[in-house]
């Protein structure tokens, strides 16, 4: 049982134990730190110098161990008699997320509106309105927010002392566990403010809330490898907390030492990096093997992008009856799913659904995800799925053309999808508009409306990306033919004596497989 998922991406990077419920020990705290994640990992230092370093290491965590755990019984016994108050008058802070469960911790949001924010990036409201649903997603139940207008941030506290105090205020106020802000604060500000706020009260922000949910969703190896790689990255420049923690708990006798361990203790994330690298590098191999299998068949790839909760797996679902998880919670998907589409004109294409985005999208998450993402820049045809109905709607495009251009795939040919014109409240004024702009097509993924139209829009498109082939196929070569109508544009079929002559825009895997026969053509 988790308690407080938020605690999994502060303080415990690895979702490899993020599920690990040990009592409080040397090897916790190692995980903690994301130093070591099992026996089999403590490889990672091998000579025995580095291995009397790490017992060394060893020996001052387990005095943090001790001073901690005295922190962790006393926060825990106060959690759980909060539990047992809270259990009295309801079970319900017990939440089942992704076959998990999370207890539902009070959180309150923060954000901060710069002063001479380009106009049309999100508002602060805005912004903050998705934080919660962030929030909810990783299954935390939002009980306030607060925001504030600065020129600069705090370089202490990122918002300003007034402020500060509202919201120490609204934590005794609402029983706040955890303060969420919606930018990326730096470890001293992180520190500044759980010190101020006091007590049990977390603070943590959107990236750490991003990477939660990631790890919260992760389902195969790939993707906890990526997630814990993106954490332990998050972490290696906010390690500081515990060895400040261990200098006061030493009534600063061991005054300058923290500094020290922090460096032992970012080497050996490093270290922990540059092995969880290694291990992913392995596993994306394994899938580029399998996918190189894949593209031994000439049919086009179709991948979906767009901002996440656009529908894109419902899209997927829909097309093909695959079984893809599509709910109303951001990030359902995290690992690329491809299925084949069979047109009813015999027709095919395949289609790739992967991970949605979001404006300020961690860096690291996106480069370690790049891996994954690649599979994007690898297709014949983009197309961009749209929430149409969601008011920030042109926002969320802007975002998703900024990640794509990061990923550089702004040259593949695209189609913009505009779903769920169901639940827009003027589905007739949302058409008209499509109606006049290119390369736009209206449905709903959810009822299937505008399919047949979207199918033959990206054959439409996937023509564009095709190259224009004439070639003579000798008789026997009959299933090359067939694959010629199922995977390309046929324009003319003619029999000769020698074979079937054939005019036809076929994709460009496919056109090498018959230059043999072109050149038979020619001649
Ligand atoms: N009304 C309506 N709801 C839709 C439509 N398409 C999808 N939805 C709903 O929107 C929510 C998100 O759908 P998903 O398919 O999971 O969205 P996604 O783009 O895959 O999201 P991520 O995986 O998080 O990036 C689900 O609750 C769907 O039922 C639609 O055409 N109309
Ligand atoms: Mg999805």
């Amino acid at each position: 049982m988790m308690s407080g998922c938020l605690y999994g991406s502060i303080i415990r990077p690895s979702p490899v134990v993020h599920e690990l419920h040990v009592p409080f020990s040397t090897a916790v705290l190692h995980q903690e730190l994301g130093v070591a994640i099992s026996d089999s990992n403590s490889s990672v230092i091998e000579t025995t110098e580095q291995g009397k370093e790490e017992e060394r290491v060893r020996d001052i965590f387990d005095g943090v161990v001790q001073s901690q755990s005295q922190d962790k019984t006393s926060s825990s016994s106060t959690r759980a008699k909060k539990k047992k108050e809270d259990d009295d008058s309801s079970d319900d802070r017990f939440k089942l997320r992704n076959g998990r469960e999370i207890f539902e911790e009070n959180a309150y949001l923060v954000g901060v509106e710069r002063k001479g924010d380009i106009q049309d990036s999100f508002g602060i409201q805005e912004s903050l309105s998705e934080l919660n649903q962030l929030a909810d997603t990783a299954g935390l139940k939002v009980v306030g927010s607060t925001y504030q207008k600065l020129s600069s941030p705090n370089p202490r506290t990122y918002i300003g002392s007034g402020k500060v105090s509202e919201i120490k205020s609204a934590i005794h106020a609402l029983g706040v566990e955890t303060v969420i802000f919606d930018d990326e604060l730096s470890a001293g500000q992180l520190r500044n403010l759980e010190k101020i706020f006091g007590g049990d009260v977390r603070v943590c922000d959107r990236t750490a809330l991003i990477l939660d949910i990631f790890n919260q969703r992760a389902a195969t190896h790939e993707a906890s490898l990526q997630v814990a790689l993106a954490q332990m990255e998050y972490q290696l420049p906010r390690l500081t907390k515990m060895w400040t923690h261990l200098e006061r708990q030493a009534g600063g006798k061991v005054k300058g030492m923290g500094e020290k361990q922090i460096e032992v203790d970012k080497r050996i994330l490093r270290n922990q990096i540059g092995a969880t690298r290694k291990e992913l590098e392995s596993v994306r191999q394994h899938r580029k093997q399998y996918r190189n299998r894949r593209f031994s068949v000439p049919v086009p790839v179709v991948s979906l992008v767009g901002y996440t909760n656009a529908g894109k797996s419902t899209l997927l679902n829909q097309l093909t009856g695959a079984d893809v998880l599509a709910e109303d919670k951001l990030f359902a998907t995290l690992d690329p799913t491809t299925r084949r589409v069979q047109m009813k004109n015999g027709k095919e294409f395949l289609l790739t659904d992967t991970v949605g985005f979001i404006q300020k999208l961690p860096t690291t998450l996106v480069a370690a995800f790049r891996a994954t993402l690649e599979e994007i820049s690898e297709s014949s045809l983009l197309v961009h799925v749209v929430d149409i109905s969601h008011p920030l709607a042109e926002k969320h495009i802007e975002a998703v053309d900024k990640v794509l251009s990061e990923l550089d795939v702004l040259l593949i040919p695209r189609l913009m999808v505009w779903n769920k014109v169901d639940k827009a409240s003027d589905p007739q004024k949302i058409r008209l508009e499509a109606e006049k702009r290119e390369d736009v097509v209206c449905i709903s993924a959810l009822n299937g409306d505008g399919l047949p139209e979207f199918c033959n829009a990206v054959q439409e498109k996937l023509k564009d990306s095709m190259v224009w082939v004439e070639a003579l196929l000798p008789f026997e070569k009959g299933d090359l033919l067939s694959t010629i109508h199922q995977v390309g544009m046929v324009e003319k079929t003619e029999y000769t004596e020698k074979g079937t002559f054939i005019k036809a825009h076929v994709p460009l895997r496919f056109a090498r497989l018959l230059t043999p026969m072109r050149q038979l053509c020619v001649s």
